[in-house]
């Protein structure tokens, strides 16, 4: 069985357990529920660096990256180095994330979170909003191009904006529909870890202008950026490359500003 349906199979048991412990209706009644979502897409279309940086413990494919950190300081210095918004793990059992942390996060900055999960379930949207998110993640290779649809609807509805993680050109064509806002390449396949930069390049024609287009994954230097700024990307989620190191919001600081000369 590959790591993505291990994942999805686990997730599933997860949020039916979750379902019963917190019924939607005492997610609905949380403040911060009620809160004004702020959008990403329209920061990353104002911004000339477009950087996503996330907060992630570890991974299936790099095992530690940092437990050390923690994500109170993390977003507060994502936020001071300039960033258009955070991702923010919550998948416990493989990337060491929690709802806790995006909660935290939300208490430490006021930029845009991504809920950077495994949704295979309206509960997790609603769920991502009661816990200070602005966008959610949903990731085509796990989803039906209906769920697509009834998921990022849902969404909408509630204000959250939402990035489509694609990773190659049967997901993008099966997932298109003006529900999104933003399109993600992920340069990572999920099945083997491979990564590879040119994922990126190969998709970017096939995106409609309408969508904000984000590169996801292996981004390490500046070089990646310029290189795919010129196909139109607007948006670089970056992870490990800033939380490998002592002071993540630090590294994100010099990366933006380095990138801004
Ligand atoms: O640490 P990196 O290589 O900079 O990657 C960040 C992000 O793109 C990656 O964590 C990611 C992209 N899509 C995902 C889906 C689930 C979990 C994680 C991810």
């Amino acid at each position: 069985m590959d790591i993505l349906t291990k994942i999805v199979n686990d997730k599933r048991i997860e949020v039916n357990l979750r379902k019963q412990l917190i019924p939607i209706k005492q997610l609905e009644h949380s403040i911060l529920f009620e809160r004004e979502t702020v959008s990403l897409a329209k920061k990353l279309k104002e911004s000339n660096t477009g950087i996503i940086a996330e907060h992630k413990r570890r991974s299936p494919s790099k095992q530690v990256i940092n437990h050390d950190l923690n994500v109170f300081d993390v977003a507060k210095g994502y936020e001071d180095a300039g960033v258009c918004g955070m991702s923010v793990l919550t998948d416990g059992k493989y990337f060491g994330g929690s709802l806790d942390d995006l909660l935290t996060a939300r208490a430490s900055c006021n930029l845009p979170l991504l809920r950077k999960e495994f949704i295979i379930d309206p509960y997790q949207i609603i769920e991502a909003k009661a816990y200070g998110a602005d966008v959610i993640l949903l990731i085509a290779a796990i989803l039906t191009r209906e769920e697509i649809k009834t998921y990022s609807e849902l969404a909408k509805s509630l204000n959250l904006d939402v990035l489509l993680e694609v990773h190659n050109q049967d997901e993008l064509h099966k997932s298109i529909m003006p529900s999104l806002d933003m399109l993600g390449v992920n340069n990572r396949n999920l099945k083997t870890f491979d990564v590879s930069l040119d994922t990126s390049k190969q998709l970017s024609d096939l995106i409609p202008d309408d969508f904000v287009k984000v590169s996801e994954s292996g981004i390490s230097n500046i070089e990646a950026i310029k290189t795919l700024q010129p196909f139109g990307y607007k948006g670089f989620l970056i992870g490990e490359n800033f939380m490998k190191t002592d002071n993540a919001g630090l590294s994100a600081k010099q990366f933006i500003k380095t990138l801004n000369n």
